[in-house]
């Protein structure tokens, strides 16, 4: 008997593009969300955007409220959850990175409002996607939560961060190649349900950001729109998927360990970057593909050893050999490397 079903959510409307901030309030307004809105941003996202977007509301005489969060944190979302249930908020509006956007996602996922996610950095697909991110103790949590109902994606204020946070995102999209990678083999070894569908969009999202890595440069606003519509594209794999597999496998577990182990350090487009040259090495063998991805991450300008990333030997080999337990998710890393074969992983690979 056929038993299966799918739930697949999405976001509404996406506005990609040069200067589409102004039609942020255009893009809600069509969406019929009722109640006051609550923006939750953090310091220099709310200066290169948030304050347009509240002159904006103004000119409606609509006045939002407003939050400002510093980390990506349980704390910190009750804490947006309370501010939200207080100042009567119709709906949530996220501006900013990835925790800006990972907080006002989870608090209103919680509360029950929809959320408009406003990226100012092309920095990951988390920025479309229906999962938050949040670190807790010695474990990561990746929690399932309604997509935006909107995206607004202006390439001018995209193209105007530090590029550092534009290569990050394209190495978040590299790193699909290895999360696909896990997932059949979680599939094929675990039973792990997978969808070829999300899989094949995840490939072909890294495929065409890697086919179009002549046009991501420092300061073209063409690269923002390429690699942002990527990030959309590999949200939307997520959303197929159910789940984060299609764009997350041990390259993200082990940037994850980083995130515990040498927090701060490194931007985690960066690290899952780094990380993905290792996985394929241990996919793929010494004449794998994984120089091919080491050589797309340099031909963006995204890091490719420890040391740029702003890490010792130690941390790398800590980083490999726990990253499997961080969190129930099985991958090329079994039940994890030890110490000897985490070295010649990075040593192979020229990580460190
Ligand atoms: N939900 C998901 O699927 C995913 C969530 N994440 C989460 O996202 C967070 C990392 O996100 P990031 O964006 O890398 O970090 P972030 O949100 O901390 O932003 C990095 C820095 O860039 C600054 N910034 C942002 N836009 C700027 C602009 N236009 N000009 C100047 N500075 C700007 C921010 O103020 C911040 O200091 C982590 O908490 C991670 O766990 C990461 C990947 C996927
Ligand atoms: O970073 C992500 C996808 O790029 C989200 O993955 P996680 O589920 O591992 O947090
Ligand atoms: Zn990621």
């Amino acid at each position: 008997m056929f038993e299966k079903s799918s739930w697949i959510r999405l976001p509404r409307n996406v506005l990609i593009g040069h200067g589409v901030l102004d039609r942020a309030v255009e893009a809600i307004d069509e969406l019929h969300l009722t109640g006051r809105p609550l923006i939750v941003t953090s310091p220099t996202p709310r200066e290169v955007a948030g304050d347009r977007v509240i002159e904006d509301f103004g000119d409606r005489g609509i006045e939002p409220a407003v939050i400002v969060v510093e980390e990506a944190s349980f704390a910190a979302v009750q804490e947006v959850i309370e501010a939200a249930r207080s100042e009567e908020a119709g709906y949530l509006i996220g501006i900013g990175g990835g925790k800006a956007i990972d907080i006002a996602k989870m608090a209103s996922d919680e509360i029950g409002t929809g959320f408009v996610s406003v990226p100012t950095a092309a920095s990951h697909d988390g920025i479309v996607s229906g999962r938050g991110s949040v670190p807790e103790g010695d474990t990561r949590h990746s929690v399932a939560a309604d997509p935006p109902v909107a995206v607004v994606a202006d390439t001018t204020v995209l193209a105007n961060a530090p590029w550092e946070l534009t290569t990050a995102g394209c190495a978040d999209i590299i790193s699909n190649y290895t999360a696909v990678k896990d997932w059949r083999l979680a599939n094929r070894l675990q039973n792990v349900e997978y969808s070829e569908y999300s899989a094949a969009l995840s490939e072909m999202t890294a495929e065409m950001l890697v086919g179009n890595a002549d046009s991501i440069k420092r300061g073209l606003e063409e690269s923002a729109w390429i690699v942002t519509k990527a990030l959309v594209s590999s949200g939307v794999a997520m959303s197929i998927a159910g789940s984060s597999r299609p764009a997350s496998g041990a390259e993200h577990l082990f940037s994850h360990q980083l995130d515990r182990i040498a927090p701060g350090r490194a931007l985690h487009g960066h690290q899952v970057g780094v990380g993905s040259i290792m996985v394929e090495y241990l996919h793929s063998g010494e004449s794998g593909r994984w120089s091919a991805i080491r050589d797309a991450l340099s031909s963006i300008e995204a890091p490719t050893t420890a040391a740029e990333l702003g890490l010792d030997e130690e941390e790398v080999l800590e980083a490999l050999t726990s990253a499997h337990e961080i969190r129930d998710r099985y991958t090329i890393l079994g039940n994890g490397m030890n110490e000897r074969a985490a070295r010649e992983a990075a040593t192979v690979t020229g990580v460190i």
